[in-house]
């Protein structure tokens, strides 16, 4: 294939602003996809995606578009997650292309997650080109987007593609921008392979597929191959092309896009931003910018019945297959029992995670707050990575603690802007520019504690902006705090899976709200139950869960047996949440009720 008719491009959007049901259309404008697939949107491929209407996997297409000029071009669409819990994916995936779509919803404009992405885009020397989506909606406003792309971006919108992804308008056009706006790939089909894994995921029949770009050489079946990062040798056992379905081809050549089967068997050995060379005539140097992911945030997952320990186990090692970035390993707790410690990009990655093990593999679980991940120097000058606040050496053996930092960036509309301000100050956030992006936008940025972001902060956001609010965050740096364990104790017994790491300005409050929050989850015993939260040995808060008295049923008069029969079917619908702790019966609400206290 001629470089000079390839394409390889990318769209940036944010969350909804339409970039898969623009892709869709893009496929079915080039005859990529039949009748029956355009019923539902092809590039978003797991259900749970559908369902939350995000994307999660990124994924390459290819389109073959006879273009007005009357050549036949082939263009790769390379799909990139919309989440920043998946930005290092969304910079491999930029690496594979040489142009973008900017697509903007015009009733909405520009927000923090757009512009992520696409300063990311334009600091890898792609040609980004804007599109205003939507422009069907009765409250779209092109030429304000258009305004504030120029204001904000810095980007030429003059000849902006006005379009419509639902109603099918502006797209010939959109293609016509691609073949002419995105410079064709530029690399030497001659020199040693070097190919770039932009994405890889565990098939059950295949073993590991890789998305890969050419960027020198020529990649074909059979090929010994080697990854730089394990230096592990396969063998190409298939090479070809999503259109959109799987296509096998002979070969892959410089500028392409495409997929490599080569009997890989865990996705750890293929990590997105890894090399692809030959064995027998490898490249000097692998591709700058391979990086492994670390885990960001880290929860405790607990079966609820402990006799489903070993299908939780092996559903997470299943998830592991597919998910490098996702990492667990054994704990255990005396409230909850035996379970897992499982690391995860950011609390959206954690959710994914969650859901899927107990939809998909019916796992029941306890999930414990999410934390950080602590840097500890012990008086004896150890350091320690603490993750969780039973791994939190004595006081007396601490000389130092750290804790993760990041820069935030919300954008907001001026009339929020107190209250975000407010939240920020609230969170221990260290204000570094409030600028006003147009008449009535405004970005304000703050470095802020991690530790407070994955308590309630986007919510709250939300909340307080009545979701106008986008938001966006990079990690920066750590840095000393004053931060101490504060425990619960349920009947005086403290339980381990309910202890926190928090600030000391806050462990008073914090304790205080989290014991009368979990008091409404706790239902009512045969005895009383007393909860109290303790920094050390000294107790700052206590609730009391008054015990049972009336018979539940006792309500139902007349003796109505189907309401009755309900509301025990309904009680034992809560007991699958319930887990002992020493006489107690908790709830998982009282578990996530650390989230959902409110300063
Ligand atoms: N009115 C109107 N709605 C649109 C248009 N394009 C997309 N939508 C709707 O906007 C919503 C979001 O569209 P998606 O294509 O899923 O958005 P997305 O950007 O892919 O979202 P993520 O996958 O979460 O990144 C859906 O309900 C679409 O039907 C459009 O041109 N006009």
């Amino acid at each position: 294939m001629k470089q000079e008719l390839i394409r390889n491009f990318s769209i940036i959007a944010h969350i909804d602003h339409g970039k898969s049901t623009l892709a869709d259309r893009l496929l079915e404008e080039t005859g990529t996809l039949s009748a029956r697939e355009k019923a539902d949107q092809f590039l978003d491929k797991m259900e749970l995606e559908r369902e939350r209407g995000i994307t999660i996997k990124a994924q390459a297409v290819r389109l073959a578009y006879h273009a007005d000029d009357g050549r036949d071009y082939i263009l790769n669409l390379i799909d990139t997650p919309g989440h920043v819990d998946f930005s290092y994916e969304v910079s491999r995936s930029l690496k594979a292309c040489e142009g973008a779509l900017l697509v903007v919803d015009a009733s909405q404009g520009v927000e923090a997650q757009t512009l992520a992405n696409v300063y990311m885009a334009i600091d890898q020397d792609l040609e980004v080109f804007p599109v205003i989506n939507k422009i069907d909606l009765p409250a779209a406003d092109p030429q304000r987007v258009k305004d504030e792309i120029e204001e904000i971006i810095g980007l030429d919108a003059s000849d902006a593609v006005e379009a419509s992804a639902k109603e099918g308008i502006g797209v010939h056009e959109i293609l016509e921008h691609i073949v002419q706006k995105v410079p064709p790939p530029r690399g030497n089909p001659d020199a040693p392979l070097k190919a770039l894994i932009f994405d890889s995921w565990y098939d059950s029949y295949q073993g590991v597929i890789t998305l890969v770009r050419i960027v020198d050489g020529q990649l074909k079946k059979g090929d010994k191959i080697r990854l730089m990062a394990t230096n592990k040798t396969y063998e190409a056992t298939q090479v070809g092309v999503f259109a959109p379905h799987p296509v096998a081809i002979a070969s892959l050549s410089a500028g392409e896009v495409g997929f490599v089967i080569a009997s890989i068997k865990v996705v750890q050995d293929a990590k997105v931003g890894d090399t692809i060379t030959h064995a027998d005539r490898p490249t000097d140097a692998p591709l700058p910018g391979f990086q492994v992911v670390k885990p960001m945030v880290f929860s405790g997952l607990y079966p609820i019945d402990s006799g489903e320990y070993d299908l939780l186990r092996d559903a997470l090692e299943k998830l592991r297959l597919n998910d490098s970035s996702f990492s667990f390993e054994p704990e255990n707790s005396l409230a909850l029992g035996f379970g897992f410690r499982c690391g995860f990009l950011g609390l959206l990655h954690m959710e994914i995670i969650q859901e899927r093990l107990e939809r998909e593999f019916g796992v029941d679980l306890i999930t414990t707050a999410p934390t950080v991940v602590y840097h500890i120097t012990t008086v004896k000058g150890e350091k320690l990575k603490v993750e969780s606040a039973n791994m939190l050496p004595a006081v007396q053996y601490i000389d130092k603690m750290e804790e993760p930092f990041i820069l935030a960036s919300i954008h907001v509309p001026n009339e929020y802007v107190g209250s975000v301000l407010a939240l920020c100050e609230e969170k221990r956030g260290v204000q570094r520019e409030i600028k006003y992006l147009t008449a009535s936008r405004v970005m304000v940025v703050y470095e802020l504690p991690l530790n407070e972001i994955v308590m309630d902060f986007y919510d709250r956001l939300k909340t307080l902006t009545r979701g106008y609010a986008s938001f966006d965050y990079e990690p920066l740096d750590y840095r000393e705090s004053d931060l101490v364990r504060l425990n619960i104790l349920v009947n005086g017994e403290p339980v381990d899976a309910l202890s926190l790491i928090v600030h000391r300005d806050k462990a008073y409050y914090r304790g205080k709200e989290l014991v009368s929050k979990m008091k409404e989850f706790i239902p009512r015993q045969q005895f009383e139950v007393a909860l109290q939260a303790a920094i050390g040995g000294k107790v700052v808060a206590r609730e009391t869960v008054k015990a049972l008295r009336k018979d539940v049923t006792a309500k139902c008069y007349g003796g109505d047996i189907s309401r009755k029969r309900k509301l025990l079917e309904k009680q034992k619908e809560g007991k699958k949440r319930m887990k002992q702790v020493g006489n107690v019966e908790l709830p998982q609400e009282a578990f996530m009720a650390i989230l959902k206290v409110k300063e």
